[in-house]
């Protein structure tokens, strides 16, 4: 059928198919290199399962290798993962360069599997068959993209911190990227061994590990057909190289290196952005939402009661933290109960931001304990437990998905409120979908409800600031918390829009949500809480209704009476 391109063809499917396995962990926002000692693991030991002849109907031998192969690169994935997932960037790089490095020297000086003069197979792979499997991968990852855990990766990938906060375990997250990366490597090297016919150590050195990066970048990891891109065009560039009569053995990896530098210095998107780009220039009507969008009729997902009002929700006795030296927050004792609008407020460096780090579970208090929502503070398990519990934050310096849109950021944060979608999405089953326009409802209630119903395709980086303070709260909304906290939400906006942001604050704690305001807007503070606390130097010194507060001699002497603060007095 592809009489004399049959080589060509299945490379790059073959490529395709390796570069996936780059393209899984790159959407989670890592820089894994040990796909090379999966996919040797999964060759190696895949050779010893397959059988020698066809399988009943005449079926590729191959399928019994490929299930195999791939729970050995998955396996192996998870277990290099538990050690190695803690590290991040470079690190991980080099750490999984290793591995993949130990897995060669290994397959080298085993005995069966002979050594580096490799072992012989028979060539059961032909291109119908490698290139049904692309296909499988290529709409695995179409289904994966706007599924619950490809909102996750992507959130991952952008900001871990803010992705915690949402609700979502990163390191659980991580790993399953890491494993599905493991998996589609494995997939990779019993294909690749009966398909070139003799396998060694060498295969999977360190050039392998360098193509397949090299075609998940400059296909681009943020589409999902980026792979395919990538190993179409680095496949052709030998095959130009002949046309044009240009031999020289320099020229493949000059230009592949050329190209890398090209994408990396002006297409970070890789190929497949451009794509994406021409297609919303092509488009009239702005693009629709990520996943099937809402109809007419939608409800959002069911949510959980928030807390009966007046119970406590949260509650700290001698909290304090310490950075070496610094008692950033010292002896704090304080107790929040639900429908209240807590104003926390004082001079730079007094400690508010640290106080919500350690209630939102993104730093462990040094002194004291507390509970905030029934959760011990600085109990084992991070941000993402505390976030499940019901607490849901911005940040002083917007920690947006700058790459998302408007909607696509409040998406990840109904994380919490949302069923996992993918594999019923692979399925095509009516009732993820059901679930995805039910996230999708609540994300644009709450898009609407912050004023940013107009800019939902635009994203998050292309905003103005006082917009992006919005869709952070839009995003904290979207996971229905029973405490909301907001920490300086108004730095960058007017008066104006300070005073219908009070307005908003003021109506979720009339829905019964509970809110902790850190503001340096002592006038909004004022017009909107009905408890203000005011820190300095890490510790309470006055707590009251926000007239008192606002004339008491302290805190005029250590905040709002100082001009160095620089803020609005009263
Ligand atoms: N990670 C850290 N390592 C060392 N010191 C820190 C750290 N985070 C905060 N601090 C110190 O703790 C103190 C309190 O800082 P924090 O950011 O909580 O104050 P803040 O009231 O939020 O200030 P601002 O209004 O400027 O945001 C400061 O002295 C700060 O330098």
């Amino acid at each position: 059928m592809f009489a004399g391109y049959e080589s060509l063809i299945t490379t790059m499917a073959l490529t395709g198919i390796l570069a996936f396995s780059f393209h899984v962990v790159l959407m989670a926002g890592q820089l894994s290199l040990g796909q090379a000692g999966f996919a040797s693991l999964g060759a190696y030991i895949s050779t010893l399962v397959v059988p020698e002849t066809p399988l009943f109907g005449g079926l590729s031998p191959v399928l019994v290798g490929i299930p195999v192969g791939m729970a050995v690169g998955a396996t192996a994935a998870f277990v290099l993962g538990l050690p190695v997932m803690r590290l991040r960037g470079v690190f991980l790089a080099i750490a999984t360069i290793a591995f993949a490095e130990v897995v060669r020297i290994l397959m080298l000086n085993a005995e069966w599997t002979n050594g580096a003069r490799g072992l012989r197979l028979e060539r059961w792979v032909t291109p119908e068959l490698a290139w049904f499997v692309l296909a499988i991968l290529v709409y695995a990852f179409w289904r994966l993209g706007p599924s619950r855990i490809g909102r996750a990766f992507a959130a991952v990938r952008e900001d871990e911190v803010a992705a915690s906060s949402m609700g979502v375990d990163v390191a659980r997250t991580r790993m399953t990227s890491f494993v599905a990366s493991g998996a589609i490597a494995g997939l990779y090297g019993v294909l690749f061994a009966y398909f070139v016919r003799r396998i060694g150590p060498s295969d999977f050195g360190f050039s392998m590990m360098l193509d397949g990066l090299v075609v998940a970048v400059v296909g681009g990891f943020l589409v999902f057909f980026g792979p395919l891109l990538g190993s179409a065009f680095i496949t052709m560039v030998p095959e130009v190289q002949r046309a044009a009569g240009l031999e020289a053995g320099w020229i493949h990896p000059f230009v592949t290196g050329a190209l890398l530098l090209v994408v990396i210095l002006l297409l970070p998107g890789g190929l497949s952005s451009i794509a994406g780009y021409l297609h919303g220039r092509l488009r009239r009507s702005p693009p629709p939402a990520p996943s099937t969008g809402p109809r007419a009729g939608n409800e959002p997902p069911e949510l959980p009661e928030l807390p009966a009002a007046d119970t406590p929700v949260l509650t700290l006795n001698g909290v304090g933290k310490d950075y070496g030296g610094v008692h950033a927050v010292h002896d704090v004792d304080l107790e929040l109960r639900a429908g209240e609008i807590l104003g926390v407020i004082g001079p730079n460096g007094a400690g508010k931001t640290t106080l919500v780090n350690m209630i939102s579970g993104h730093v462990a208090p040094t002194s004291g304990d507390g509970h905030v929502l029934g959760r011990k503070l600085g109990a084992a398990g991070g941000a993402h437990r505390v976030a499940r519990a019901g607490v849901s934050r911005t940040f002083q310096h917007s920690k947006l998905f700058d790459r998302l849109s408007v909607l696509e950021n409040t998406l990840v944060g109904t994380h919490l409120v949302s069923k996992p979608t993918f594999v019923r999405r692979l399925l095509w089953l009516p009732s993820a979908r059901r679930d995805e326009n039910r996230a999708v409802s609540q994300a644009r209630r709450q898009v609407q409800r912050v004023g940013l119903a107009d800019r939902e395709h635009v994203p998050a980086a292309q905003l103005s600031y006082g917009d992006q303070r919005r869709l952070e709260i839009a995003r904290a909304l979207a996971s229905h918390p029973s405490l909301l906290i907001l920490d300086e939400p108004a730095a960058g906006m007017n008066r104006v829009e300070a005073a219908e942001l009070s307005e908003l604050i003021r109506s979720l704690a009339a829905d019964g949500v509970t809110i902790m305001l850190i503001e340096h807007n002592v006038h909004m503070v004022l017009d909107t809480c009905t408890r203000v606390v005011v820190l300095n130097f890490g510790e309470v010194i006055a707590s009251g209704p926000p007239q008192v507060v606002a004339s008491d001699p302290q805190v005029i002497e250590a905040y709002l009476g100082s001009d160095e603060t620089g803020r609005e007095h009263v």
